[in-house]
């Protein structure tokens, strides 16, 4: 089968001929121009989740187009073939299916000629059994102490997202403590031993493949340490749990089978915080909440497949991407939570994206001559008004961006939230708006030198693009709308790029040569082999090693 590639549909010159229109229509007389832009250009999903995309660089007749190109990129009937447990990820001859990890409805799933949603509910069981055991005291260490303290140790789509979700749902939490280990850097372990009790503490092993250098290093050492303390191997089923697709290897480990919950191959690991790899978020916030949590998922999941693409979050909010990225060549997107709980998603959605979509060979096997994955980056609000906001306003370069924020805060103290709210609004309209030079002049017209020299330092170009998605508050079940949202944007982008979104072959040339590189650091014989860059950091390093 050949994939059509975007840039030979005919949406694409259509979208071509658009921008040449468009390209230097501002924001504000789009909105000048029509009084009814925000109805067109928002989005109420269940008033719980709102998105407002009026403020960005397009017309009814750029959605259209957009469209059009999603239509001749035969998104839907992808989409139906994730949901219809195809084998979409092609390259690893496997289907894409955590949508059925928050399968509420317990529709059938068959994977192998197996209903998959057997497996997912023996899962969940087992997670709640466990969880249950630990919150309430019954789980014991050692030293027959209760446990107060999770280590989840794990790198990449096996810690970003549960500690993002840990810290999202902060005012969920009980009373057990989560801290996330996943550098190989051993100050990470090490920070985090100094701050538990041995006798308190349960580790959580999370690796897809039970082989990832940095977890498998991380986890021997914490079983050591651990071991110290308690003195017998026995102990290790107490103070141990693993969470894996590697059964046998989580065995060798010495970890108990009971102890650890399966995975699968049809989940990968940057879409993985909704199965058992989202244990620690179980833990820390309860059976009841993690579930909410994927019934948020579950309802965006119905929204992506049911609802007709003119008013479709994911899919609008993908082609808008793909707008600024092809067209506008804006190569980056800015992700900027204002809402200090929700920090880490900035840094999620990074390995969401640009693992699944940083690809340059198309789905033919060919390299593309269009822009893939955007690169993501950002920071909470208002803390990145004092870091990089400058540039936002007045660089050279646009960034568009997605302001989130939640309508109701679970700290409301004195005037905190509000403020920051109004910042959230005054940002994301002087960006589009800007200010001309008049409104400047007219506030200091009696000062000459001003006139002359400072004028044009202080003024704001605007036409810089932004979404405004706004929560209620943030609760398990509109943080799963959001992260489900923003997976299917990544899918969505993914068929217009026409690239497989769902593997990363990307990751494997570095860890393989740091696995050679590794060994030359030991010997004392030198023997060049590598180019004199990489030749003489090793021998810096050798000079310089005490
Ligand atoms: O869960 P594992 O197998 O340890 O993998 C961890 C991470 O490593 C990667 O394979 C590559 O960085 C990610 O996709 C994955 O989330």
């Amino acid at each position: 089968m050949k994939y059509l590639d975007p840039i030979n549909t005919q949406a694409w010159v259509e979208l071509k001929k658009h921008f040449e229109q468009i390209k230097n229509v501002h924001i504000k007389d789009l909105f000048y121009n029509d009084s009814n832009r925000f109805e067109k250009f928002s989005i109420n999903f269940d008033n719980q989740l709102l998105v407002d995309f009026s403020k960005n660089r397009i017309t009814s007749e750029t959605v259209n187009k957009l469209l059009q190109l999603a239509n001749e990129m035969k998104l839907k009937s992808s989409i139906q073939s994730m949901f219809n447990g195809e084998k979409i990820n092609y390259t690893e001859n496997q289907p894409v299916l955590h949508v059925a990890l928050r399968n509420q409805i317990d529709k059938k799933m068959i994977v192998h000629g197996e209903n998959i949603m057997s497996c997912i509910n023996k899962s969940l069981k087992k997670m709640q059994i466990f969880s249950e055991l630990v919150i309430n005291k019954i789980w014991i260490g050692f030293s027959n102490k209760n446990i107060t303290d999770i280590v989840n140790i794990g790198i990449g789509g096996s810690d970003l997202g549960p500690h993002m979700v840990y810290d999202a749902l902060t005012p969920y939490r009980n009373y057990l403590k989560v801290h996330y280990v996943s550098n190989i850097d051993g100050s990470h372990l090490l920070n985090v031993l100094k701050k538990v009790n041995p006798e308190t503490t349960l580790f959580i092993v999370v690796s897809k493949t039970f082989t990832t250098q940095e977890t498998m290093i991380n986890a021997n050492s914490a079983c050591n340490w651990l071991l110290k303390y308690a003195k017998h191997k026995k102990f290790i089923s107490k103070h141990f749990c693993a969470v894996t697709m590697n059964i046998q290897k989580a065995k060798s480990f010495g970890i108990d089978e009971q102890n650890i919950f399966e995975l699968w191959d049809w989940v990968g690991g940057r879409y993985s915080l909704w199965s058992s790899v989202g244990i620690s978020i179980m833990l820390s916030i309860g059976f009841k909440n993690f579930m909410k949590l994927l019934e948020g998922g579950h309802a965006m999941d119905r929204h992506f497949l049911e609802t007709d693409f003119k008013k479709n979050i994911p899919v609008l909010l993908a082609l808008i991407s793909v707008w600024y990225n092809n067209f506008f060549r804006m190569e980056t997107e800015a992700i900027l939570p204002y809402d200090q709980y929700l920090h880490r998603l900035p840094e999620y959605l990074q390995q969401a994206n640009m693992e699944s979509n940083g690809k340059c060979v198309n789905r033919n096997g060919k390299l593309v001559t269009w822009q893939t994955g955007p690169i993501i980056w950002g920071k909470s609000g208002t803390n990145g008004q004092h870091a990089f906001y400058q540039l936002m306003h007045q660089g050279t370069k646009i960034i568009p961006c997605d302001f989130i924020a939640a309508i109701n805060s679970h700290n409301e103290l004195d005037d905190h939230h509000k403020i920051l709210l109004s910042h959230f609004f005054a940002q994301t309209k002087a960006l589009a708006f800007g200010t001309n030079s008049d409104i400047i002049f007219n506030d200091f017209k009696n000062d000459i030198e001003f006139k002359n020299h400072a004028l044009p330092f202080k003024v704001f170009l605007g036409n810089r693009p932004t979404n405004s998605i706004l929560l209620k508050k943030v609760t398990p079940y509109t943080l799963g709308l959001l992260l489900a949202l923003y997976e299917h944007k990544i899918f969505t982008q993914g068929v217009i790029f026409n690239i497989f979104s769902f593997d990363q072959w990307g990751v494997e040339l570095g860890k393989i040569l740091s696995k050679k590189i590794f060994v030359k650091l030991n010997k004392t014989l030198n023997i060049s082999s590598y180019d004199s860059s990489t030749e003489n950091l090793i021998s810096y390093y050798k000079q310089w090693k005490e």
